[in-house]
């Protein structure tokens, strides 16, 4: 058995009770041992609960505190508003606006009391990624996102560029964790730079932005704009949660809550513990995509929201999976005598597309 496989075997069988706080000054250490020493804490966490918050994740507390300003104006906004970027007019891709019960993460339910926003990259940002020759692939088609137009809503442009600084802050954080899971997987720190391929850009007044060539074509980074509706009349219920238990499709998702506690993480033993919230913190959680792409090795784990009912909660998750043209092989140190090969290969956008799939039933009748 390989050592990797020897831990993941013993962490799994441990249960946890409370999610890990990691510190990630030494992301871009030069230090090589420092970096590793920080891969140590995110393996251990990856292969136990599945969940970790980051402090010192570089991501500016201004595009945070930004963005959740324009989605708090954005979800205020009349319903016939909202309703111009409705996702049924996204063909298909799951881009746009989500009313209050159009979801369901745990298909038993009957429909979440939450209202989204998803957008994926922005042909502003890559207009490369938007051309004919991405589109033939098939599997995951990347058009353009739906942004409220300025004669409908006079702060559309905005709400437009909060939005998109923070999705280029958080892919940026998204990519530099690549290397750290790499090191945490006994593998080369640049296992994963050919399967995610984003470069990142600093522009002067530190804003991070992320440079895109024609080369990437499958940059697979979802975000949602979420929004939990205090619930006065209908409360949350088994029946309506605010998001279901379910466990997410993609390599990891990086999530900012605001201060209204709402996440709950399932451990072994079933019992559901807090998430709270951590100020300037982003909780990562892994996906079921990296749980099968490294043979479970990490772990993907079960989680819901079900905030108090009293008050209005916004929250903002960050699907971060590989390019989607990549088979998720899994690497070599997953594989063992004694843990074969669990899963049939699949390239990561026909695995993501699939769940989206299962899951949206408007994404699914237009697709
Ligand atoms: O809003 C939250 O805290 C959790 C959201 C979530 O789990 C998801 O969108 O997958
Ligand atoms: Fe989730």
């Amino acid at each position: 058995m390989t050592a990797l496989s020897q831990l993941a075997a013993q962490l799994a069988s441990e249960d946890f009770t409370s999610i890990p706080i990691i510190d990630l000054s030494d992301a871009r250490s030069p230090d090589l041992d420092k970096r590793k020493a920080l891969a140590t804490t995110i393996r251990d966490a990856c292969l136990n609960a599945g969940f970790f918050y980051v402090k010192n994740h570089s991501v500016p507390e201004k595009v945070v505190s930004d963005v959740f300003e324009q989605s708090h104006d954005f979800f205020a906004l009349p319903s016939e508003t909202k309703r111009t970027v409705d996702i049924s007019k996204s063909g298909g891709n799951f881009r746009g606006y989500m009313a209050l019960l159009s979801e369901n993460n745990d298909p038993t339910k009957q429909g979440e009391l939450h209202e989204a926003f998803n957008l994926g990259l922005d042909p502003s940002l890559d207009a490369a990624s938007h051309d004919e020759q991405t589109k033939s692939q098939g599997e995951l088609v990347h058009s353009d996102n739906l942004w409220p137009a300025e004669g409908d809503w006079k702060q559309a442009a905005a709400f437009r560029q909060a939005t998109l600084d923070y999705y280029a802050s958080v892919l940026a954080l998204g990519q530099s964790l690549f290397p750290l899971f790499a090191l945490a997987l006994d593998l080369p720190e640049d296992f994963f730079d050919d399967k995610v391929r984003c470069a990142i850009l600093e522009r002067h007044d530190g804003t991070v932005y992320v440079e895109l060539t024609l080369q990437i074509q499958h940059p697979a980074a979802i975000m949602r704009l979420l929004f939990y509706p205090a619930q006065k009349e209908k409360p949350i219920t088994e029946e309506n949660p605010g998001i279901g238990a379910h466990t997410d499709f993609e390599c990891f998702t990086i999530l900012r809550q605001d201060d209204v506690p709402a996440l709950q993480v399932q451990n072994r033993a079933g019992e559901w513990i807090d998430a709270i919230c951590i100020p300037n913190t982003f909780i990562i959680n892994i996906g079921d995509q990296f749980a099968r792409w490294t043979n479970d090795i990490f772990v993907s784990t079960r989680h819901r929201a079900r905030p108090a009912t009293t008050k209005d909660r916004y929250s903002i998750p960050f699907f971060f999976g590989c390019d989607h043209d990549v088979p998720l092989i899994p690497p070599p140190t997953c594989v063992s005598e004694e843990r074969p090969v669990r899963y049939e290969v699949m390239t990561a956008g026909a695995y993501v597309h699939m769940r989206l799939s299962e899951t949206y039933t408007v994404g699914k009748s237009e697709a």
